[in-house]
């Protein structure tokens, strides 16, 4: 994708969120491409947790959301220590109200495992020098499609995780940005764009300008 001008501050975050298979990473590549800004993924090779819990989800909750938060909180740092514009692929705020939430509500972590990591989290993120992103985009798009997509990327563990597990997590998520009050909200939807066509990744930064320069918005909806 070919660099498009624009006015956005040089140090931004933008950062995306939506459930596993929405888009975020494709987005993440092409938008920071775009934008001259730097892609911040994460990473799934290389996570020593997440296949055992595919696996064994009472098991390796707490395990992955104490990974999840580690690296999460170390890649912000990087980011703010570098002080560029970044595109970051999946917010914080998702792995604990909608991830670990989930893995609570199920049974699948304790009530001490729970409080234990809801309390770290609000202690390292939930506080005035943890920056927050300047805009979070958010992916949606309908269940068929993603679970299309879930498919088509052939990650196995997913592949091979019952669908009760993508309903919850595609309903929570849904809820989820309906109370998100963190930062200005860009929701999307994926037959809203096209990231091989330049004229729709421009309309979504003309959207993502507004956004950071507007007093009065906190929320734009391209449909
Ligand atoms: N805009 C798009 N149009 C068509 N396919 C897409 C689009 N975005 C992502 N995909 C495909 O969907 C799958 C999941 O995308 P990915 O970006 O990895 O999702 P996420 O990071 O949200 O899990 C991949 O196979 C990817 O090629
Ligand atoms: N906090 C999390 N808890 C459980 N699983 C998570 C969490 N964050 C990411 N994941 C999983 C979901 C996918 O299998 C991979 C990568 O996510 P993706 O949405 O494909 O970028 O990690």
């Amino acid at each position: 994708m070919e660099k498009i001008e624009h006015q956005l501050a040089p140090n931004s975050l933008i950062t995306l969120a939506g459930t596993v298979g929405v888009g975020k990473s494709t987005l993440t590549n092409t938008l920071s491409d775009a934008l001259g800004f730097k892609p911040a993924f994460e990473s799934v090779q290389g996570n020593p947790y997440l296949e055992d819990y595919y696996q064994d989800f009472k098991q390796w909750s707490f395990h992955l959301q104490m990974y999840f938060l580690a690296e999460r909180f170390k890649q912000q740092k990087r980011m703010h220590e570098e002080g560029l514009g970044y595109v970051q692929d999946r917010s914080i705020y998702e792995d604990v109200g909608i991830f670990a939430r989930l893995q609570y509500d199920q049974g699948n972590m304790t009530d001490r495992d729970f409080t234990t990591y809801h309390s770290l989290f609000e202690a390292m993120v939930m506080n005035p020098y943890f920056p927050k992103p300047d805009v979070l985009i958010y992916i949606d798009g309908s269940l068929e499609s993603i679970m299309s997509r879930i498919e088509e990327r052939g990650r196995q563990m997913e592949i091979d995780t019952p669908l009760e597990y993508w309903q919850d997590l595609y309903t929570r998520y849904k809820s989820w940005i309906a109370d998100f009050k963190e930062c200005p909200v860009l929701h999307l939807d994926i037959d809203h764009y096209d990231c091989n066509d330049p004229a729709s990744i421009a309309e979504i930064v003309r959207a993502l300008e507004e956004l950071q320069a507007s007093k009065d918005k906190s929320y734009v909806k391209l449909t």
